[in-house]
């Protein structure tokens, strides 16, 4: 049976440290969603400084990864890297002929953009005559270019249009001559031939050391693009709109001391090591002190969002929700992102109610959902494993639910009568102490709780039973770094 899920089979060199090669294409397929497979030519000692070594893997070892993974596997796109010896080039060329593929597309890689040779040239011939005349596309930079053109001088988007068109004659259905290296400040321009048109690709030239890898990285993304069925044209801009994105977003990545970094596919390290960012997941102990924000208590009072959220976090309030329930979006999404700059400075988990895109684009610490809001589950899928989950309940089989759902804990309530939520049922003490014995999550406690009652609650005497959570008894107060004061004593003897 033929497979449907898209596959490229990289065949390249492993770059140790991460950067470019066979590193970079397995990233790219993985951030494009397409499976990729790896046959690696040659295995190279490498940093941000330059390479320092080169060991090339036996052409009939090349030969038997090949055909493991060919034999066996529905690729649809084979995608070349280094080449380093004429022999391997050779064999790929003849093993392809056995096997049907969807397309080829080749990086003649030779030189690292340290200037270290990374193929011998004795593999320019094995280019021109016998890979080239059956590749799809061929992604040579301006020294690849150059090279394959007999030294031909490459310094204007024009001349990369002529060589695109002298490559072409050369075999490959499609040529884009790379200009990454051109001296131009404000753009980097790609110039893609398909035999009749030329389109100049143009992205804003990102000002970055990080830049090692995009070369392989763009061949491997659209590789990853045609094997999910897109025209030549369209993976070649996706691809060059892909780099321009993660080179953007890494430009200030500090990996290794040398002159060029590598950047990230999964836009996702920028962060990572700075102390805005929370270090571990959720903390039951977190739901201690729970306060939530209300619109119309914060104009009552006349207090911006902000205002009251670093006065609860002043008070010693341990996670806080923003419940803003008819904020526009972008005045909540501005708020949000202030609130979520003091949560952090505080060691504050922040959470947003109902609004999943909101919580994605401010990148809060989760969600809390109800009943008929966005289901955990889906909310689970499209926050990730690592973001907070919380869902109102108030009956065991809504905490078995959220439990099944991949919530991480669940609100329970109203407890007491409210005025914050309009036609409550309220469960009580009891119906709070019958959720909690079920649930397999830690529970928060939720509605009317203030000072007058907030001990009994705590004393209901269940272990799972973390906090209790507070709209009103903090926020519809003339102090409310007090009020917090006064609540977090109460619930913290516990
Ligand atoms: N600073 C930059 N800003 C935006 N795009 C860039 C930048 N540098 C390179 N690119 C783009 O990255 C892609 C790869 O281009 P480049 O000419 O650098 O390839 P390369 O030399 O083969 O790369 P490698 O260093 O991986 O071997 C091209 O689409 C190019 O336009
Ligand atoms: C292994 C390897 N392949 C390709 C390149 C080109 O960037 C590199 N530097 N290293
Ligand atoms: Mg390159």
């Amino acid at each position: 049976m033929q497979s449907k899920i898209p596959h490229v089979v990289s065949v390249a060199g492993s770059d140790s440290g991460g950067g470019a090669g066979i590193q970079a294409d397995l990233k790219a397929c993985a951030a494009r969603r397409v499976y990729c497979s790896t046959v690696i030519t040659a295995v190279t000692a490498q940093n941000t400084c330059g390479v320092q070594a080169v060991n090339l893997v036996p052409p009939d070892f090349v030969a038997r990864q090949l055909h493991s993974v060919l034999s066996d596997m529905h690729v649809h796109v084979v995608k070349t890297g280094m080449l380093p010896s004429l022999p391997i080039l050779k064999l790929l060329t003849h093993t392809l002929a056995k096997f049907p593929i969807q397309a080829l597309v080749v990086d003649p890689v030779m030189l690292s953009t340290s200037g270290d040779v990374l193929a011998d040239p004795s593999v320019l011939p094995g280019f021109k005559h016998q890979l080239l005349p059956i590749t799809d596309i061929v992604t040579p930079n301006l020294k690849e270019a150059s090279a394959l053109l007999g030294g031909l001088p490459l310094h204007s988007v024009s001349d990369m249009r002529t060589a695109a068109k002298l490559i072409h004659d050369l075999g490959p259905r499609n040529v884009l001559v790379k200009g990454g290296h051109l001296l131009d400040s404000l753009y980097s321009i790609d110039v893609f031939f398909d035999g009749q048109q030329f389109y100049e690709l143009s992205s804003p030239r990102v000002n970055t050391r990080n830049t090692h890898g995009t070369g392989c990285t763009l061949a491997s993304c659209i590789a990853a693009e045609l094997a999910k069925g897109s025209s030549m044209l369209s993976a070649v801009k996706t691809a060059k709109h892909f780099i321009e994105t993660a080179l953007d977003y890494s430009r200030d990545l500090a990996i290794g001391n040398g002159a060029q970094g590598p950047f990230d596919h999964f836009l996702a390290l920028k962060n990572n090591n700075q102390s805005s960012c929370r270090q571990n997941r959720f903390n039951p102990n977190d739901l201690l002190l729970y306060a939530v924000t209300d619109t119309a208590m914060n104009r009552k009072w006349g207090r911006s969002i902000a205002e009251a959220v670093k006065a609860a976090v002043e008070g010693g309030a341990t996670i806080v929700q923003l419940r803003e329930k008819d904020a526009e979006t972008q005045d909540f999404l501005e708020a949000a992102k202030v609130c979520l700059e003091i949560c952090r400075s505080y060691g504050v988990p922040l959470l947003i109610n109902d609004r999943i895109d909101v919580a994605l684009a401010c990148d809060a610490d989760g969600v809390h959902v109800g009943q008929s809001d966005m289901p955990a589950r889906l909310a689970r899928t499209l926050l990730g494993p690592e973001k907070i989950i919380g869902v109102s309940c108030k009956t065991a089989e809504q905490a078995q639910q959220a439990w099944i759902d991949g919530a991480d804990y669940i609100g329970c309530g109203g407890v007491y009568p409210t005025n914050t939520k309009a036609n409550n049922r309220t469960i009580g003490l009891d119906g709070l102490k019958e959720v909690c014995q079920t649930s397999k999550l830690p529970v928060v406690a939720i509605g009317g709780i203030d000072l007058s009652n907030a001990r009994e609650v705590m004393e209901i005497g269940v272990p799972n039973l973390k906090g209790v959570a507070a709209v009103s008894a903090l926020f519809d107060r003339g102090c409310i770094l007090t009020e917090t004061r006064s609540l977090l004593a109460l619930v913290g003897q516990h």
